[in-house]
């Protein structure tokens, strides 16, 4: 699309991209920037009901799926618990998703997302 059917960001959808950016410097190996599939993971779609991932996330802020700044946190943390479930322990995704979650929940403070939601209003 050129510059003028572009749509203009909103400011949530800016904050939301802003926060997107910041989480996904936590995850870099990549592991949650796309859908996991059933290829790399046997079973996957069977066992986890509501999978998430980065990518995911991006489409919800450009389709304005998300109202709220804590919306996208909820994903977050169903991204992260869906690994460390599908996961064991011992692997390098469970780990990866514990690490991730913590680091996140920094990033999505309620103090932060607070002082973010003021600088929208
Ligand atoms: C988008 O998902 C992925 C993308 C790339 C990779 C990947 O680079 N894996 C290589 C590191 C050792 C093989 C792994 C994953 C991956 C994420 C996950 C998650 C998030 O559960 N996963 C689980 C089992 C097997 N692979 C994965």
């Amino acid at each position: 699309l050129d510059k003028q059917e572009q749509k203009e960001q909103t400011p949530l959808q800016e904050a939301l991209n802003q926060l997107i950016r910041q989480l996904q410097r936590k995850d870099p190996s990549a592991f949650f920037s796309f859908p996991v599939n059933d290829l790399i993971a046997p079973g996957y779609t069977l066992v986890i009901k509501r999978p998430m991932d980065f990518s995911s996330m991006k489409e919800r802020v450009k389709t304005e799926w998300y109202q709220s700044l804590v919306e996208l946190k909820t994903d977050f943390r169903v991204m992260c618990e869906n690994a460390m479930m599908y996961n064991k322990p011992e692997t390098i995704y469970h780990k990866a998703a514990k690490k991730l979650l913590h680091s996140g929940m920094k990033i999505l403070s309620p103090e932060r997302l607070q002082s973010l939601k003021q600088s929208i209003e």
